[in-house]
């Protein structure tokens, strides 16, 4: 049986995990793969550091580009966009293949990535970038490579899953719930990559380029994170049958994709609105296949190193039977839409005077402005009886940009004393 030489870049949460599955369970892996997978070493900062007995310390090295250079298979996990990307740039260069669970390395150079791996012939594979056990850019690469893809909505990111699960379970604030979500490690050392929506802009910018064939960047992605929402926009949500996810969407239109991460509004009838603590999830809508969801543990050492070693035993197998690349390139160019011209329903929560004539006012400027009103719901606001009411409005889909116009025009009337929330919805 032939032998693969398995270079592993990177022994924190998942390295080591990859680390511990491909020397434990070799056998098995080897009669997978077709080829034995040998580890033949671990690229780490320093030697010094104390490790888990069961990584053999012969293994460790600090010269990565050297164990690169002896590679059939690179596997990186080191995270972040330097030294890796140099590092997997010089393993594609000379032909071997890799794997990585970089997202922010990916969203931010995938294109020039993807394309060095084709010239090369080697192959480049990231499923643990996304959701990470959940398969789920196979399935959107391979096993719907004959269908056509409309839209992806996707749970993607555990942090805020779980803040926003937590305050709408516990009616908790944003902040209280953050430290908890540290507390457990659920969060990044500094979460602002998580409630940023950063993490999950660079896995939406990554599921688009996947399903619609065409490359689409970081900066293609418009990005809201939750850092916003307060208990009482949750309360208002619950209150209506709703709740409140942080969604990357993806969605083809007429004039384009539109790629984009916000806080949603949910119906609690929707799928992704069971997706409770951290779990992810990704609800694809496709022309023949209708509706799918993919699910589980999008984070986590193990769970993510799952996901890599399925990569690795693919690639492997690749490699052994000199079979064609996966069309993982992008063969289109797809116009990515400008943030102002995605269309979605919204909800706009309002604090006006209690007063004859507010609600003509208001629904005047939604005429003027061709967004359609689609519910409207009114609540006195019982501490200041006779001088305020809360406004929740639902609209049919319309512009950003007409929705913009909307919100300015009616934050400006006097009888608006607030602009208390405005949220998109989906899922209707
Ligand atoms: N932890 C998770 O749940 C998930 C992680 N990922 C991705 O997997 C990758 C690895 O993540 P983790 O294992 O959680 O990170 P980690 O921070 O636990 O591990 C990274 C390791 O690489 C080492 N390292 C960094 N630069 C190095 C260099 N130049 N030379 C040698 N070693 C170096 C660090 O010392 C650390 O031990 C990242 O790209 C991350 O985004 C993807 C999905 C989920
Ligand atoms: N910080 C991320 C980790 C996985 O990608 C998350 O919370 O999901
Ligand atoms: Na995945």
């Amino acid at each position: 049986m032939k032998t693969l030489k398995v270079a592993l870049l990177g022994c924190g949460n998942v390295g080591s995990q990859v680390a511990r599955i491909l020397l434990d369970h070799s056998d098995v892996l080897a009669d997978r793969a077709g080829a034995k997978l040998e580890l033949a070493g671990i690229a780490v900062r320093s030697l010094e550091t104390k490790r888990d007995a069961a990584i053999p310390a012969e293994l460790l090295t600090t010269d990565a580009p050297a164990l690169v250079d002896g590679a059939d298979i690179v596997i990186e996990l080191l995270g972040g966009l330097e030294p890796a990307g140099e590092l997997i740039r010089r393993a594609l260069a000379r032909g071997a293949s890799v794997v990585t669970g970089n997202k922010a390395l990916l969203a931010a150079q995938g294109a020039e990535l993807n394309a060095l791996a084709f010239e090369s012939g080697a192959q480049l594979r990231y499923e643990a970038a996304v959701g990470g056990a959940i398969p789920i850019l196979r399935p959107i690469s391979d096993s719907l490579s004959g269908d056509r893809i409309n839209k992806i909505m996707g749970i993607v990111n555990g942090t805020t899953n779980f803040i926003l699960d937590a305050m709408d379970t516990t009616g908790a604030q944003f902040d209280d719930v953050l430290a908890e979500a540290q507390a457990l490690g659920y969060a990044e050392a500094d979460p602002t990559a998580d409630v940023a929506g950063h993490d999950a802009a660079a896995k939406a910018a990554i599921l688009a380029s996947l399903a619609f064939h065409t490359d689409f960047a970081y900066a293609d992605v418009h990005c809201e994170g939750i850092t916003k929402i307060t208990a009482t926009d949750v309360a208002a949500a619950k209150e209506a049958g709703m709740v409140i996810k942080l969604l990357a969407i993806a969605e083809r239109t007429q004039d384009g994709i539109g790629v984009r991460v916000h806080p949603t509004l949910l119906r609690r009838t929707h799928p992704l609105a069971a997706v409770h603590g951290a779990f992810n999830a990704v609800f694809v809508e496709a022309e023949n296949a209708g509706e799918l969801m993919f699910y589980g543990a999008g984070a986590g050492g193990a769970p993510t190193a799952s996901a890599v070693m399925g990569d690795t035993v693919s690639v492997a197998r690749r490699v052994v039977s000199g079979g064609p690349l996966p069309a993982i390139a992008a063969q289109q160019s797809v116009k990515a839409l400008a943030f102002d011209e995605i269309s979605t329903s919204y909800w706009i929560g309002l604090r006006v005077s209690d007063e004859p004539g507010v609600l003509a006012a208001i629904a005047a400027i939604f005429a003027e402005n061709t967004v359609s009103i689609e519910a409207l719901r009114q609540s006195i606001i019982e501490e200041n009886h006779g001088g305020s009411a809360e406004l929740r409005i639902v609209t049919h889909r319309s512009t950003e940009s007409s929705l913009a116009a909307v919100v300015a025009a009616v934050a400006d009337l006097d009888a608006v004393q607030e602009v208390t929330s405005v949220l998109r919805v989906e899922g209707n």
